[in-house]
Parts: C-alpha cells; structure tokens; sequence
C-alpha cells in the first residue's frame, strides 16, 4: 500500500500551506485580474488564512473506556486522538469549510481518528461504537463540498472519523471480466497507475481526481469529466461490501442480475448513512488506443444548447463535453496567457464570435471509430452554427483540467467568494433553469452596486438532459461571509428546484442539501429510506448529519 499526499488543511493541493509562494498576480494573468475587478468592482486585498498552529480544536471528548475498547480492536497505532490527526479530518473542502478553517475554526473536528484494516475489523468496529453511543463518520479523501463530512449529531455524542486510507490496494484484477476489487479509501491516481500495467484505465476524472477516494465516489455517486463517456461512477461500480453495525451487506451481482430491487443503489449515495464501504469492484476497460480534444464556438448559448441536444439525439455525444455559456467563455480566454492565446481571442472577434460560447469536445477510443463519430459530430455542429477552434484549444484545457481548485485559494486570500453549485435538467427545462439559478445568484450576491460574476458550463450530457455546473465569484463581505454565501445559497437552490432542475446531479447531499431532500424524493421517499436506515443502524450512529432531513 502505497501512502498518498495528504490534503493541505485550510486549502488545496498536497502541501501545507498550499502553493505558499504563489499569489494571484503569479496564478493568473493581467488581464484575466482586471476582467475581475471590473465585473465584480473589487480591488484585490490580502486577506490570508491564521497560521494552522492557530486554528482551534476543542479537546477531545472521546472517553478512556472507548479510547481502550477501540485500541482493542484496531491497534494502539490506528485510534488518533492527537490534534494534528483530528484537524485534518475535519469537514470537507467547500468554500464554507475552507473560511472556517482560514478563521481559525476547527469546532467540527472529530474527537478521534480510526482506521479499520479490513471489513472484518470495520464491522467489529461499527458494533463497538453502537454499544458505546460513538458516531462515526467514513472518511475518504475529505473533499465533500456539500458538508458530508460535518458529523453533526442531534444527541451531541462523541465522533470518530473512520479514515479508510489503510484499505487502499487493488485486492483483484479479473481481466477477462473487465472487473478490479479495491480498497474503498484507493485513489484515482493509483488505481490508473495499477492498470496501466495491463493497458487498461478506468477513466473516473473528477476535478477532485487527485485526493478524492474510490469509496467516497461510490458514497457520493460522482462524476467525472469524461462521464458522458464512460459513465458516472455509479455505472462503474459493479459490486461493494457494505459493512453495517447490523452486519455485512455484499452487494451486486455482475455481469447482471433479475433477483429483485437492485440493493446495490441503496448503498451508492449513502453518504456514510447506512454503514462503510469496505470494497468495490469497479468496471475497467482498455486504454483508448487514441484521443482527439478539441475547440468549438457558438455564437450564443442557446445555439450551443441546441446543437448539443442534436448530439445527444443521434448518440454522437464525445466522451467529454463542456459548452460554457458567455461569461466563462471569456473569462476563461483571458485566464489562458500567451501569443497563442491573444491571436485566438482576435480570430473570434473578427468572425463575430467575441461574445461567443466556447465548447471542448472530447473524443477517446479506437482510431477508426474515433474519426467517425468525429466527422458525423462536426456536420451537426456546423448545421448549429458553430465554427472548429481546432485541438490547441481541447489539449489546453485537457492539461489544466485539474488546476482550478488551486486558484480558488488564491482568489480566496485577495478577498473574494468563490464558490461552485452544480444541478441537473432535462434539455427542455435546461434553459429555465440557467435562467432562474444565475437571477437568484446575481440579486442575493449584488451589494453596494458591486455585481457577483456568475460563470456556468453544460457537461454530462445524457440523452435526456444535461448537468449545469455554476462557478460564482464576489466581493467577500467579510463582517458576514458565511451568511453572505447562506443566503445566496438558498436563493439558487429554490430557484433551481422550482425551475425544474435536480438537488445535485454529483456532489450529493450532505448537510448543505438536507433541508431540500424531501422536495426532491417526497415524504414517503424519506421515511423508506429511514426505514432502511434503522434497521442496519438501529442507534443513528452512522453519519446522523447527512442525507436525511432533520
Ligand atoms: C476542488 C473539488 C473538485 C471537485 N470536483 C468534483 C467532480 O468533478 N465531480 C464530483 O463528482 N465531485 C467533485 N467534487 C466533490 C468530491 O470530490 C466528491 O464528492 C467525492 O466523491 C468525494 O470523495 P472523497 O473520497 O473525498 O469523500 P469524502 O469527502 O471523504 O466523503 C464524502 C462523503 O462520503 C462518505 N464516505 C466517504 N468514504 C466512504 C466509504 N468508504 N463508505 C461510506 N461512506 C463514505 C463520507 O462520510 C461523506 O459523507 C469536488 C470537490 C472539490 C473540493
């Protein structure tokens, strides 16, 4: 088992502080830096992050009985009391969990850290702490970003954290099958490492791809960049033990199965509420033997809507595919620095695209194949108005695809909110619901005549719909900053709700999402999934401050 980096504390990236010699004016260029201050009316300000020595833990509240009884059970070494142990499995990485911790707070950092070595000693585990009236809370990577890890309870009991970082090895490789069985807390990177070996990928590339866990995907039923292609992580997962403080659950049965309700979607989604992912077996398939990235544009957004949905009709989706509407479009034309770059923004003026929608289509698999749906793809497109950027433009965004998290803490210690919410609708309803979610962004974040700068892009395409990913930058009002993003929150939540747009297409529920999750699957849908809830976790210790509503 290899060790993986940890996740900076009060940021992003493998190192504490994050990036600590990089700023903004080294992060982004001129010209992208005065495009924000003009749309947001904001002059850059330091505003940095206390040293993490500063930030406060509350002691530990864990008692000497359940300390030894769990020590017992996992090890002297794998039950952590220490500050530095419990700081950084505290919360997740949302904007709200990373002001808390740049302030200094650290108040929902867990009273223990515990690491099981197996789905015997998880199980062992789970029984323990429902005898002893200990929360636990499965932790993976720790990059929710909807508050999945908040671990509040209504009883105030104490919590662990159940980091699952010591089960992280492939366990089986089935090649003929096309299955691997890992560990839940494996990452992206050595997981697509393990299979290169054997010229096969699995192909999951969330923006989290670096720290995020195989366990916490399935909890969280996540996508990845090349989704439309290969499918969302719940596609991939043809079977998972479930360990519960009722027993264990095994569940799915590939290749497939008609024996009833498919169980295995009770566990993806569950965010921890129902017990611990302790293995999966995932779906792999053969390194594409070619890729092809490249550029688009449209003239507007609703001509790229439209050529999309032709797509998605006559199954041409590629394997990625981001339309980003006007405003990220330019936004992300005067972030790209260079020669290559500025000729690209004059060649788009002079063909009457300077207020276009940029779309990057990518296109994986074997050669032959590749070139076809190209061809028959780029003759829609055409039909739809859009002109070909050609592949600098899809292999640029292909490099960076992971950077910009890492510039979210850079704008963060100049002043500003930055923040991202993400819904799904069907291509009829997609427009409202654009509409509707950057209103409520725009007149909550509007104060003092300073206007927020609302970005969005389309990706995940699905024959039926699409997901709509929305990146929002203001003026940080720092007397009230986590009220300030609250109640903007709200606002486009019901707006989106009440447009005709899903609660989360990917980034799952959490605590942010609870008070919504009755809206979206009905009283009845509640109680079936309390009723499940308490028969595997009759004492509510599994995660009691996700999902569910109140
Ligand atoms: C910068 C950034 C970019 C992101 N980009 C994407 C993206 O492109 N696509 C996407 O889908 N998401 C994205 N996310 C959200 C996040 O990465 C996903 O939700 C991811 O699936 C969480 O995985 P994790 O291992 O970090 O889980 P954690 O954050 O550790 O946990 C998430 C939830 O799952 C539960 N859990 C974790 N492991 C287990 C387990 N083994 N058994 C049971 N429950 C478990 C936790 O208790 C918690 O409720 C992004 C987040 C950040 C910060």
């Amino acid at each position: 088992m290899a060790t993986q980096p940890e996740l900076t504390i009060q940021g992003w990236g493998p190192t504490s502080p994050a990036h600590a010699d990089a700023d903004l004016s080294s992060s982004l260029p001129k010209a992208a830096r005065r495009h924000l201050a003009r749309e947001l009316g904001w002059s850059p300000r330091a505003t940095p992050p206390v040293p993490v020595a500063d930030i406060r833990v509350a002691p530990s509240r864990l008692s000497e009985q359940a300390r030894v009884r769990l020590q017992v059970l996992l090890g002297e070494q794998n039950v952590r009391t220490d500050r530095e142990s419990r700081l950084r499995r505290a919360g997740g990485k949302s904007y709200l969990d990373l002001l808390r911790r740049r302030e200094g707070d650290a108040s929902d950092a867990p009273d223990a850290v515990v690491l099981p070595g197996s789905t015997e000693e998880t199980a062992a585990l789970l029984a323990a702490c429902t005898e002893l009236g200990v929360v636990v809370v499965p932790f993976g990577g720790g990059t929710s970003v909807v508050g999945g890890l908040a671990g509040v309870d209504p009883d105030d009991r104490p919590s662990v954290a159940v980091d699952l970082s010591r089960m992280s090895s492939v366990r089986s490789l089935d090649v003929p099958s096309s299955l691997v069985t890992v560990g839940p807390g494996m990452r992206g990177p050595a997981l697509e490492q393990a299979l290169a070996r054997e010229g096969l990928t699995f192909g999951h590339l969330p923006q989290s791809w670096e720290f995020a866990t195989l366990g916490g995907y399935a909890a969280t039923r996540s996508a990845g960049q090349n989704s439309t292609g290969v499918g969302r992580f719940d596609d991939l997962v043809a079977g998972l033990t479930l360990a519960t403080p009722s027993g264990v659950l095994e569940l799915g049965h590939p290749p497939a199965s008609a024996a009833g309700p498919d169980l295995l979607g009770l566990a993806l989604g569950s965010e921890g509420t129902l017990g611990i992912i302790t293995e999966l077996t995932l779906r792999v398939r053969p390194k594409p033997a070619a890729d092809a990235y490249e550029g688009w544009s449209f003239r507007s957004w609703a001509a790229g809507l439209a050529a999309l949905q032709q797509l998605a009709r006559h199954d041409l989706l590629p394997d990625v595919v981001r339309l980003s509407d006007a405003d990220e479009t330019r936004a992300n034309l005067l972030m790209a620095a260079g020669g290559g770059a500025r000729a690209l923004r004059g060649s788009l003026r002079a063909r009457g695209h300077a207020d276009g929608c940029l779309v990057v289509l990518g296109w994986e698999g074997l050669p032959g194949l590749l070139r076809a749906r190209r061809k028959a793809a780029a003759s829609l497109l055409r039909d739809g108005g859009a002109i070909r950027l050609g592949r600098r433009v899809g292999e640029s965004w292909k490099n960076h695809r992971f950077q910009a998290p890492y510039l979210r803490d850079r704008l963060m210690d100049a002043g500003l909110l930055v923040e991202t919410l993400e819904t799904a609708a069907t291509w009829s309803a997609l427009p409202t619901v654009y509409d509707a979610v950057r209103r409520a962004l725009r007149q909550s974040l509007t104060r003092g005549g300073r206007r927020p700068l609302v970005m969005s892009h389309v990706s995940h395409g699905y024959p039926t719909g699409a997901s709509l990913y929305v990146t929002v930058l203001a003026d940080r009002d720092d007397a009230l900053p986590i009220q300030q993003w609250l109640t903007a929150k709200r606002a486009a939540t019901d707006a989106l709700l009440a447009a005709g747009g899903t609660l989360t297409h990917h980034h799952a529920v959490g605590a942010d999402h609870r008070p919504w999750m009755e809206r979206e699957v009905g009283p009845l849908g509640v109680e079936v999934l309390r009723a499940v809830k308490s028969r595997l976790d009759p004492e509510g210790i599994c995660n009691p401050g996700v999902l569910l509503p109140e």
